[in-house]
């Protein structure tokens, strides 16, 4: 069967940051428009400001007033405001912050409407881009209360390993506080079905890591363990989740016991993402599953401290690129595949018939 190109839309993030430079040098990538139609959420003399210098040769793009008609042959941008902006690469500026959202909202729509298949978001400064209408710690719960979902889970996705966390941004004090088993099920049961449909797996194992040192030794060193993690696992093994652990955070990476899962759920940020940062081979993706559409992003920041300097990796960019192209496609085939399951099971009968050369009346 012949493979969907989807429609990709990028939002620009912090203009002053590496969200546009990372982006262009991505969607410059010669291969990329076999797979997909990239189409820019921003304004093409912000692109045009990031573009010098960083690219060899030529970056043509067209501009498309309509959404409905891009050009697949070439990067499209949409313009999503009509003035000048004074890009300062570099520094934190609420003025610029602004232009993240108005580039988020307006390609999260065409997410919404369905005019663009997945959306990569380029970073944001979570500071400057606070204001009445977005104040949210980060994308995920952002888009979380947009498409009106339950729950969600922030999940970085790599070639050797997959790590989501319980809970996200929020101050570590907070953390033991914030969790309770049903909480905990509840991203066990998304990282499952993401697992599944996204990613393929028929019978996904997640490891779940403790919270206190050594997973509380039995507990002699705290008791979130016994008394949630634990209650937490089982539950979700009731409904045949295939959860594992607690397992003690620092030997469990240390030793490679990752390598023995499909994913990994870490009870807070920095205990998911510094191993998940360090040990990744290939590039990170910040994946938000558990939404009806498909979100990533590269798994680092505005790297204000390099902006401008045409220095910046874009390979995490490009593999968000690959990352949503497939997770699109492999929620388009499993549709497919259970849309009239007979029909295909009996093409398939047939198929494996033919393989073995049996012949029908
Ligand atoms: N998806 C998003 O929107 C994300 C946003 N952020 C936000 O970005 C801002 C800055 O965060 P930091 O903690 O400083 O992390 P950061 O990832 O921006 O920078 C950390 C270090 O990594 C380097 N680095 C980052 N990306 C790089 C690239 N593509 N190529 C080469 N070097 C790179 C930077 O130069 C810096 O030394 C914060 O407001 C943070 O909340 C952070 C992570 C993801
Ligand atoms: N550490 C991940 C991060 O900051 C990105 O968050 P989000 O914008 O994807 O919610």
């Amino acid at each position: 069967m012949e493979k969907i190109k989807p429609i990709i839309g990028f939002s620009c993030g912090d203009l002053n940051g590496v969200g546009l430079e990372v982006v262009i040098k991505a969607v410059s990538n010669n291969q990329l428009l076999s797979i997909c139609t990239p189409i820019i959420f921003a304004n093409n003399k912000c692109i045009n400001f990031y573009k010098k210098g960083i690219i060899e040769g030529n970056f043509n793009f067209t501009i498309v007033k309509d959404l409905a008609t891009l050009n697949t042959k070439q990067v499209n941008v949409y313009n999503c405001w009509e003035e000048d902006v004074a890009i300062q690469p570099g520094q934190m500026n609420t003025e610029i912050g602004k232009y993240a959202w108005i580039s988020l909202k307006t390609a999260t729509e065409a997410l919404k409407n369905g005019e663009i298949h997945a959306l990569v978001t380029a970073p944001i400064h979570k500071k400057t881009i606070l204001s009445d209408e977005f104040h949210y710690t980060g994308h995920t719960p952002f888009l979380k209360e947009y498409f009106d979902c339950q729950d969600v889970v922030m999940f970085m996705c790599a070639e050797n390993m997959r790590v989501a966390v319980v809970t996200e941004h929020i101050p570590i004090k907070e953390v033991a506080n914030s969790l309770d088993k049903d909480i905990i099920v509840s991203k066990l049961k998304i990282i499952q079905e993401s697992l599944r449909v996204d990613f393929g797996i028929t019978k996904p194992k997640i490891a779940v890591l403790g919270l206190n040192p050594h997973a509380s030794d039995d507990g002699l060193i705290g008791n979130e363990e016994e008394t949630i993690i634990k209650p937490a696992i089982k539950l979700a093994r009731n409904k045949d989740i295939l959860a594992f652990g607690p397992y003690p955070a620092d030997g469990f990476f240390a030793h490679g016991h990752y390598n023995n899962f499909d994913a990994v759920l870490a009870m807070y940020h920095d205990q998911g993402m510094i191993p998940f940062k360090s040990l990744a081979i290939g590039e990170g993706v910040n994946y938000t599953a558990g939404m009806p559409v498909v979100r990533t992003s590269p798994d680092h920041g505005t790297a204000m401290d390099i902006a401008g300097k045409g220095i910046a990796d874009s390979t995490s960019t490009l593999e968000s690129i690959f990352l949503a192209v497939d997770i699109v496609r492999m929620r388009f085939q499993y549709e497919e595949d259970r849309a009239d399951p007979i029909k295909k099971m009996s093409e398939r009968i047939l198929g494996n018939l033919a393989d073995e050369k049996i012949v029908l009346d």
